[in-house]
């Protein structure tokens, strides 16, 4: 078998110049990675070609649509890696490429001095690197042709000495690079980045069910009450107030307290039955209010400094108007009845699910479902906790999302899936900005550590934002049903300084953990019925919660999961880390450090040896470094890396310390 001469002339128009494994990148490319607005990303590449030419590269991006590609010079470290960071200017879908070039008269310039220090004669090269400047001129823009014309001319009166000070003086190589010559110009595949909005990477959610804000058990709560609680939540630090469906709730199969199934007359039902005569996803529960009182709501919060999210939970209760309107949108059984939704082992009796590939559903569902999501941002609302979307079509997220994104860059999606960690990986991937994620199963000290190893170390760095919620309505987690008071406070530490993102539902402030016998589920659970709650009681972590709020929103290196270090605290119970602020000049140098302990047993005090970060600040083990303790407000100096931390969860069961390098303290 002879295979096909190799045509020689498509062979050499192959890139001579090598750029390989390009960072960040998802999947080859496949996927966006993510960023935010304002912080830097920095993009490295393998670039390499044969031989010993000079090369030069760039990053290059561009806002997708656009025309004009902006650069930033790529710096060559060692074993053929380069490195550039830029810094995205709006929000929306971006690309990136890496370019690289043979450096012809660098290479020349190279050669030439180190032949001249060498004491060579040097008059040959001069010729040659006349003839060179003639080919670069060639193909040079007027103006820069003109200019190393005049270099030329003049270069070539000269005798060999000045040729040479000349050919490498400031002004040829100012007029080299004018000329924009780049021989064997390559460039790399380009890659996806969203950029988003801030909020997408830091953020704290607060959530409510907005019928149990009336402060009275015999009255449904309303928008305009919700309005009145809003103050609270915003001195408490918080800046987004997300709310469970607000929609229309099914009578059919209506859930009871404690997901009984049999409801009594009075009872709400749970508000994920969306739909009924009232309306389904784009309608208002009446008894909540008008969408006027929505609009004030919107309005009110933002005054406040809050935004609202929303739940979007694609589901209906068998009341649901699309049923009727739409039943090919869904999945039914040939006695004419459907199968109602699980997550097993739970089981959702009130609702049904939606079939993406129905007979009518490509594309009525989804473009109705996309509309549902437009309609509310239409009305203020950016940000989605989305509900389950591991149960949905995987295309459907990527397409909603994109064309959601396309009318409003700023939209946030936050997916609810606790399921295997490649379906959740993927999610992210398709385009949700925020995931929930197994945080609340991560109790111990090494669990802890591997987990947060796992989401700053490995690929989904780059594309997955942990969002740490310490409680939902579905998960009362079995370490707060037993830690006590202490063991809140342990739980808001971790969640407030391990991530940029993190979030409580209301209770937790007041230590509310009281369990269905045996579940990790709330007894009398707000799914189903009104609760009314004393937010003043004795014990609440109020301040606790305000003063971490704001730790958070005054210290940069808190705003995002990555950069975490972990130390040695040598204690089995003691979880020691820290948060680096680099300084933005990009020597790699830290400004200062957020460090944290937790004493992760509630019940035990615990005194422990651990080691002071000096060298992460370029001091001896016996140097000296400035400490503000960030919760109790006071100062003082540590001295010697080995030193002793004390922990008391009676008193407060953590420490958070900023380290600031004492020749930076005034
Ligand atoms: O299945 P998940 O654990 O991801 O939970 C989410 O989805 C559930 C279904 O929407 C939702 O469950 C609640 O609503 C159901 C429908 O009304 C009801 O049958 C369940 O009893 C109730 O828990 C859950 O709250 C949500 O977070």
């Amino acid at each position: 078998m002879t295979d096909a001469p190799l045509d020689a002339i498509e062979a050499a128009r192959r890139p001579r110049i090598a750029i390989e494994a390009v960072s960040p990148t998802v999947d080859g490319g496949r996927f966006p990675v993510k960023t935010v607005i304002g912080r830097a990303i920095v993009v490295e590449a393998d670039v390499f070609a044969d031989g010993h030419e000079v090369l030069r590269a760039e990053v290059v991006w561009r806002p997708r649509g656009e025309g004009d590609w902006r650069r930033a010079p790529m710096a060559e470290l060692p074993n053929d890696r380069w490195r550039a960071a830029f810094t995205p200017e709006a929000i929306g879908r971006h690309e990136f490429a890496v370019e690289a070039w043979w450096d012809d008269f660098g290479t020349f310039r190279r050669d030439l001095t180190k032949k001249r220090e060498a004491g060579l004669d040097v008059a040959l090269e001069t010729d040659e690197g006349l003839i060179l400047l003639e080919e670069i001129a060639s193909t040079a823009p007027q103006q820069a042709a003109k200019a190393l014309a005049d270099i030329i001319l003049a270069t070539r009166a000269l005798g060999v000495s000045d040729r040479v000070a000349a050919l490498l003086s400031p002004e040829t190589h100012a007029a080299v690079e004018a000329a924009g010559h780049r021989a064997f110009l390559t460039r790399s595949a380009a890659y996806g980045l969203e950029v988003d909005r801030v909020q997408a990477a830091f953020a704290s959610w607060y959530e409510l069910f907005p019928r149990s804000e009336s402060g009275d058990p015999t009255r449904h709560g309303t928008f305009r009450d919700v309005i009145r609680r809003l103050p609270q939540i915003r001195d408490m630090g918080f800046d987004v107030l997300y709310f469970p469906p607000i929609h229309p709730i099914g009578k059919t199969n209506r859930k009871g307290p404690n997901n009984t199934l049999t409801p009594g007359p009075n009872d709400v039902g749970s508000p994920y039955a969306i739909g009924s005569p009232d309306g389904g996803h784009d309608a208002l529960h009446p008894e909540l209010g008008s969408l006027e009182d929505f609009r004030a709501l919107v309005a009110a919060a933002a005054d406040n400094g809050l935004e609202i999210a929303l739940d979007f939970a694609i589901q209906c209760s068998p009341d649901h108007p699309w049923l009727k309107e739409n039943p090919g949108w869904f999945k039914w059984r040939p006695d004419g009845s459907m199968k109602y939704a699980e997550n097993p082992p739970k089981k959702y009796q009130d609702i049904v699910n939606v079939d993406f590939y129905g007979p009518d559903a490509v594309p009525g569902l989804w473009v109705a479902l996309r509309d549902v999501v437009l309609f509310w941002a239409s009305e203020g609302v950016k940000t989605f906790r989305v509900d389950n979307p591991h149960t949905k079509a995987f295309p459907f997220w990527e397409w909603m999302i994109e064309e959601v994104k396309l009318e409003h860059p700023d939209a946030i999606f936050l997916s609810e899936a606790f399921t295997r960690p490649k379906v959740m990986y993927r999610l992210a991937k398709l385009g949700y900005s925020q995931s929930y994620t197994y945080f609340t199963w991560r109790n111990h000290k090494a669990e802890i550590t591997e987990y947060l190893t796992e989401l700053t170390t490995t690929a989904p760095k780059d594309f997955f934002r942990p969002h740490f919620f310490v409680n939902t309505p579905d998960i009362n987690p079995y370490f707060l049903q037993t830690s006590g008071r202490a063991g809140f406070l342990i739980r808001a530490a971790l969640a407030t300084t391990l991530s940029g993102l993190w979030g409580m539902y209301n209770g937790f402030e007041i230590c509310e953990s009281a369990p269905l016998p045996g579940k990790e589920e709330y007894l009398d659970s707000e799914k189903y019925e009104i609760r009314i709650r004393n937010w003043a009681q004795a014990g609440n972590i109020i301040p606790e919660i305000t003063r971490l709020n704001r730790i958070r929103k005054e210290n940069p290196a808190l705003h995002s999961h990555l950069g975490v270090r972990f130390y040695n605290c040598f204690d089995d119970h003691v979880l020691y880390y820290g948060k680096p602020r680099f300084a933005e000049d990009g020597s790699g140098r830290i400004e200062d450090m957020v460090l944290v302990f937790v004493n992760l047993d509630p019940f035990t005090v615990k005194n422990a040896p651990y080691e002071v970060p000096l060298w992460e600040f370029g001091l001896p083990d016996h140097g000296a470094i400035a400490v503000e303790d960030l919760m109790r407000g006071n100062r003082f100096t540590l001295t010697g890396k080995e030193q002793w931390i004390h922990l008391n969860p009676n008193e407060l069961p953590f420490h958070v310390w900023r380290l600031t390098n004492l020749s930076g303290v005034a």
